[in-house]
């Protein structure tokens, strides 16, 4: 139970103390010296007041414009400037805390980009745990209240309470006894214990209901956001996602529920007991020892102040208690998710600078050999001892069903994802050995699964090389060889057009046009001395025509660079240089198209199936096109 506790609530503050530098050496200080000041301040007021009552009897005997009225006059306003003093400062140490919850906040928030963004490979950011470990921390980022920063902050304002809390144990010890000190110091923290601990506890509740939380926000923001919005009103999903929504808040929020009663009432119970018995107590003990004129009037009333100040302290404490439970978690979370990225980061190929990428590379030829490849956290082969050459200068097409691994081959090519056994080379050289950035100048990549910036359309072109200056002669001919720039001169503001209705003058296009927008995003790559350009289903979006018109100036946009051709069309695979045919992660068959038409093997069964049904006036999807 000890263990548990330390691992829970110790641990975890150790964790917040030491982002407190972060915040700078000068702003610690100075909330630390104002924490202090401000535990002080009730302690000095409680001391003022106290001489004030034992002034009473002897200013009211002398009258007014007395030697004692005078000092009870004095006390008093000395009391009235303590009090003030404390409620000037209460804003002040609010005010610093939002300052450093600023800056540690934004220090992790940087760290949290520079570490998720680091891993050359994506393999990281495909693993559930590690990107359930990023929400978690950034969450608490945006929910300011309760981000590593406010917990700092809120760590850091314990010292205030704490101050105070000794502050009173010692009037009490000097006043009454120290052993009637110590027993309101232990009752202050048995109340808090109830408190504090009874939030600890009720927070890890939320923890273990975090899959029925993911599944209710997830249904809430598919059915309210803007991507499902045709679907839930043509399939008419809204009473069904409704149902499920409430089935899963419920199923998230009834243990909750449950467990906070137990958490929250029985602890809080038993504690406020325990705590009433020993303060009463001490309380009964000053009593007794002031009628039997055993102590002054100044000290019955520092001892009755003092004890119900301190016991008060064991509630709540608005300005520390959540944030530093939550906070605490989001730094949890946090150095879960570096930890797990470090881990990934070990278990790739060390990761040396890298020797550099010839300009002209690929001159002879990338190679796959025997390359096996498996997914993190999966035994099952997609890559199963590929052996593939693709020729420098020449297009290589690959076909292959859904799932036999060409967008697997094409991650591996980028180095996003290192081969599990075998290896690629360039020219010979091991792509292992390349420098990985310099490499990925090198490709020019359209994935399946491009990305719709919400940017301008000319921002949208020039992240294909933004290594280079921006010269727009050169984004417009990428864009006119992609047939892209004249639907762009027509948008409200041409290539500055935000592309997205989400931002006032912005614009959408259709997925035809995006697409197009992605092969000049390559275009302009190439332009800025990519040699390998790889379009994995470049066309799909594209009509059977403008299709047709694409790969009819392919050739010549492509002249002299190596490129490899995804594509389930067969009427743009039999254009490239060499066609290869993958199945279940192995090259089955390969040549050009006369060849493995004439090889009658595989390719041949499916290139005339998809011939009969285009005879049959359909396309390799199954639309009808016209003759
Ligand atoms: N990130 C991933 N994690 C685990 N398995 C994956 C991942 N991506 C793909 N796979 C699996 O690897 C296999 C190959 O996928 P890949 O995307 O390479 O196929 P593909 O040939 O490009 O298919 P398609 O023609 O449908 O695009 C599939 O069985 C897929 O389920």
């Amino acid at each position: 139970m000890i263990r548990n506790w330390y691992r829970s609530a110790v641990v975890p503050r150790r964790a917040i103390a030491r982002l407190l530098p972060t915040a700078g050496g000068g702003l610690v200080a100075g909330l630390l010296a104002l924490d202090v000041v401000l535990g002080l301040l009730p302690v000095a007021f409680v001391l003022a007041t106290s001489v004030v009552v034992g002034q009473v009897p002897a200013a009211v005997d002398g009258g007014t414009g007395s030697a004692a009225w005078s000092d009870l006059v004095s006390t008093f306003v000395l009391a009235a400037v303590l009090f003030l003093a404390r409620q000037v400062l209460a804003p002040l140490q609010t005010a610093l805390g939002v300052r450093m919850q600023r800056r540690i906040d934004g220090a992790l928030r940087d760290r949290a980009l520079s570490v998720a963004l680091r891993s050359t490979s994506i393999a990281p950011m495909e693993d559930q745990a590690t990107l359930e470990a990023l929400t978690e921390a950034t969450r608490e980022f945006e929910a300011e209240f309760r981000s590593p920063g406010s917990s700092a902050a809120g760590l850091l304002a314990l010292v205030a309470r704490y101050v105070q809390l000794v502050g009173f144990a010692a009037i009490i010890g000097a006043v009454v006894s120290w052993p009637a000190a110590a027993a309101v110091f232990v009752a202050t923290m048995v109340f808090r214990y109830g408190q504090r601990g009874g939030l600890r506890r009720y927070s890890q509740v939320w923890s273990q209901v975090i899959g029925f939380r993911r599944r209710s926000v997830y249904l809430r923001e598919v059915a309210m956001g803007p991507e499902a919005a045709k679907e839930m009103r043509v399939f008419g999903l809204a009473g069904w996602f409704t149902d499920e929504y409430s089935d899963a808040t419920k199923a998230m929020l009834d243990p909750v529920a449950a467990r906070r009663r137990r958490l929250y009432l029985v602890p809080y119970l038993v504690y406020t007991a325990i705590g009433l018995v020993i303060s009463a107590a001490v309380l009964v003990s000053i009593a007794r020892s002031a009628s039997a004129g055993e102590i002054t009037l100044t000290a019955l009333a520092l001892g009755i102040q003092s004890v119900v100040a301190a016991i008060a302290l064991g509630e709540y404490y608005p300005e520390s208690d959540v944030q530093t439970q939550y906070g605490m978690q989001a730094v949890a979370a946090l150095a879960e998710f570096e930890a797990r990225m470090a881990d990934a980061e070990a278990r790739l190929p060390a990761a040396g600078p890298g020797l550099p990428v010839p300009p002209d590379a690929p001159e002879e030829a990338i190679r796959f050999d025997d390359v096996h490849f498996a997914y993190p956290g999966s035994s099952r082969p997609v890559l199963d001892g590929l052996d593939l050459e693709l020729p420098a200068g020449l297009c290589t097409a690959i076909v292959g069903v859904n799932g036999a691994g060409k967008t697997t081959l094409v991650k591996l090519l980028t180095r996003l994802h290192e081969p599990t056994a075998g290896r690629l080379t360039v020219d010979g050289t091991d792509l292992a050995d390349l420098d990985v950035a310099a490499w990925r100048r090198q490709v020019s990549v359209v994935f399946q699964d491009f990305v719709r910036y919400e940017l301008s359309a000319a921002d949208n072109i020039a992240v294909g090389a933004v290594h280079v200056p921006r010269e727009m002669a050169v984004l417009r001919g990428a864009a006119a060889r992609a047939g892209i720039a004249d639907a762009v001169d027509a948008l409200p503001s041409g290539f500055d057009t935000t592309l997205s209705r989400a931002y006032e003058g912005g614009a959408d296009l259709s997925g035809g046009q995006w697409q197009r927008i992605a092969i000049a995003r390559s275009l302009y790559a190439l332009e800025a001395g990519a040699r390998l350009l790889v379009l994995d289903e470049p066309t799909s979006a594209l009509d059977v025509r403008a299709e047709a018109a694409f790969f009819d100036r392919f050739v010549e946009l492509t002249r002299g660079v190596t490129s490899v051709l995804i594509s389930h069309r067969f009427s743009s695979v039999r254009r490239a240089d060499r066609i290869v045919v993958i199945d279940a992660g192995r090259v089955v068959e390969q040549g050009t198209h006369d060849e493995l038409v004439a090889a009658d093997g595989h390719y041949a069964r499916l290139f005339r199936l998809q011939a009969e049904r285009f005879a049959a006036g359909l396309d390799a999807d199954g639309n009808e096109v016209e003759s």
